[in-house]
């Protein structure tokens, strides 16, 4: 079907889409947290280097080093000796480095550079001034009034070494002054000013309460860019393969939710079977005696179904006694009131093998008719020549039947596996002409054939029954040679709801009197 097609491949669609984006979203999240694991490190770490800078620059101001003696410098020296992150310990005048732990007094002064930052706590901060030692090197700042310390070189030398794969960078919170940037080889793109949330960007920042600045890190990367093309590429044909498998099985779904057995079981669960009623007529007064009672499914998918094809599907599926029962039970509650109105009238009712082999069938039936105020005499039991058991356990099964008053008709007679024997063994009150020989009414050769048949049939005293009556033509010969036969066929009527016979049986009633 085309519509289970439709759904199937949407739903493989969008299968795919969810999958890529749970991948997508799933690696983000496992760099958000990488990048922030790292983040936290970094932080701590320059927070270390911080606090060892201005431990160092306190104990000179408790000291109260101002001046270049011998014996401050000295000083400075045991002092920058004991934190690892600080290179240098100097004293400032003038905005002049005057000297230092480890070089001494400076001959001529060597000048800081002109910009600086300004941390409210009173510390300037320096980036990476050149030419203050007699070293082609640069060194960060921090200077408290007239003291200050050099940063090692060396302080983050273990955290750049590596590509992680994400840049970084150490700034303060307003991002007026950076301590450190780091641009990583795999991001194309330098760290962004602001941390902005694309669809392949993985942000995160931490801040130091203490210092008052933060660690960016940001991969230009993110998501499934994380990964190699051959990655990518596994992952794609993984995703696309799923989404195959989810397809194949939304459709297998679909197509057994549209598949005939799966609809007829729920319409049998949800009593969505109804019964409809052809009227039986006496040929010559054209009088309604009785109905057919005939099974309908009407189904959104498969339209009107044929009951012969939902007849069998239930014998498969093992659920014909629930049908059987139920169009029973169904026929017999909607036409009580028709019935007990007009003792003569009659309903009958189409039973397979099944009904014959079922033990409890006719008392069911019995019960059932007797409860409703109905006498059974009312219920013709209508078994067809397709009846497969053997002569003994039908005619047992008619026995019963007879004995419990209903009436017994053979239906589609001369088409089946019935020969004259049923005929003599068992007592039916009742034969249907199949509708293929009514319509030979029409055929003159044929004709001569279906008279010596229905004339043997009529010497054994039973009612006949012409089905399938569907021409004036046919309905002559009938009235002319067989005028007390009843009639049944679209020449009349189709099958009726139970409404619109009640309709007809009133207008036919007023139309009488
Ligand atoms: N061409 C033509 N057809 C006519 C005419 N008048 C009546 N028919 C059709 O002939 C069938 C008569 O029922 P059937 O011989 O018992 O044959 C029935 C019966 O064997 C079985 N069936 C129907 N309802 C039930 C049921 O409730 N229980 C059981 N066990 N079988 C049923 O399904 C068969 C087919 O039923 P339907 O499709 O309803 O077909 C019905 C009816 O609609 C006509 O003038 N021309």
């Amino acid at each position: 079907m085309k519509i289970n097609g439709f759904w199937a491949k949407a739903s493989g669609l969008v299968m795919f889409i969810i999958l890529m984006f749970a991948v997508h979203a799933l690696t983000k999240l496992y760099q958000r947290n990488v990048q922030d694991e790292f983040s936290q490190e970094l932080l701590s770490h320059a927070e270390l280097v911080s606090s060892q800078l201005m431990q160092a620059i306190r104990s000179a101001k408790e000291n109260e080093i101002a001046d270049c003696t011998d014996e401050n410098i000295d000083q400075l020296r045991k002092i920058a000796n004991q934190y690892l992150y600080v290179y240098d310990l100097g004293i400032v005048a003038s905005n002049q480095v005057r000297c230092t732990a480890n070089w001494g007094i400076f001959n001529p002064p060597a000048a800081l550079p002109d910009t600086y930052y300004q941390v409210a706590s009173e510390f300037q901060l320096y980036s990476q001034a050149e030419s203050i030692f007699p070293i082609p090197q640069s060194f960060d700042i921090s200077r408290f009034r007239d003291v200050v310390a050099f940063t090692v070189d060396f302080s983050f030398q273990h955290f750049v070494t590596k590509d992680h794969g994400f840049s970084y960078s150490i700034e303060m919170a307003n991002r007026q002054h950076n301590f450190l940037n780091y641009q990583s080889e795999e991001s194309d793109t330098p760290l962004s000013a602001s941390a902005s949330l694309g669809l392949f960007k993985v942000v995160t920042t931490r801040c130091s309460q203490r210092f008052g600045y933060c660690v960016y890190t940001e991969s230009n990367r993110g998501g499934v860019f994380y990964f190699s093309a051959a990655v990518i590429l596994l992952l794609f044909i993984i995703s696309l393969a799923f989404s195959f498998v989810v397809a194949y099985a939304v459709q297998s779904y679909l197509y057994k939710q549209n598949s005939m057995e799966f609809r007829f079981r729920r319409a049998i669960h949800r009593k969505l079977i109804k019964v409809e009623y052809q009227p039986i007529l006496q040929a010559d007064t054209r009088r309604i005696i009785g109905v057919e009672s005939l099974v309908r499914w009407r189904d959104p998918v498969y339209g009107s179904v044929s009951p012969e094809l939902f007849i069998s599907i239930a014998d498969k599926l093992g659920i014909y006694k629930d049908l059987t029962y139920h169009i029973a039970a169904v026929s017999i509650a909607e036409m009580t009131p028709v019935l007990k109105q007009n003792k003569e009238f009659f309903v009958s009712l189409n039973v397979t093998s099944f009904e014959v082999l079922d033990e409890n069938f006719l008392l069911f039936l019995k019960n059932k008719v007797e409860s409703s105020g109905l006498a059974t005499r009312q219920i013709k039991i209508e078994m067809t020549e397709e009846i497969s058991v053997p002569l003994d356990t039908l005619s047992k099964f008619s026995k019963q039947a007879r004995k419990y008053g209903f009436r017994i008709s053979l239906d589609d007679f001369g088409t089946g596996v019935a020969n004259l024997v049923w005929l003599t063994e068992i007592a039916f009150d009742d034969i249907k002409i199949d509708r293929v020989f009514t319509q030979a009414l029409n055929d003159k050769f044929k004709e001569k054939m279906v008279f010596s048949i229905i004339e043997m049939v009529s010497s054994l005293r039973r009612q006949v029954t012409f089905e399938g009556v569907e021409t004036q033509g046919e309905l002559d010969v009938i009235l002319q040679y067989f005028s007390s036969a009843h009639v049944q066929g679209w020449y009349f009527y189709k099958s009726l709801s139970i409404n619109s016979l009640l309709k007809v049986l009133k207008y036919n009633e007023l139309n009488r009197s």
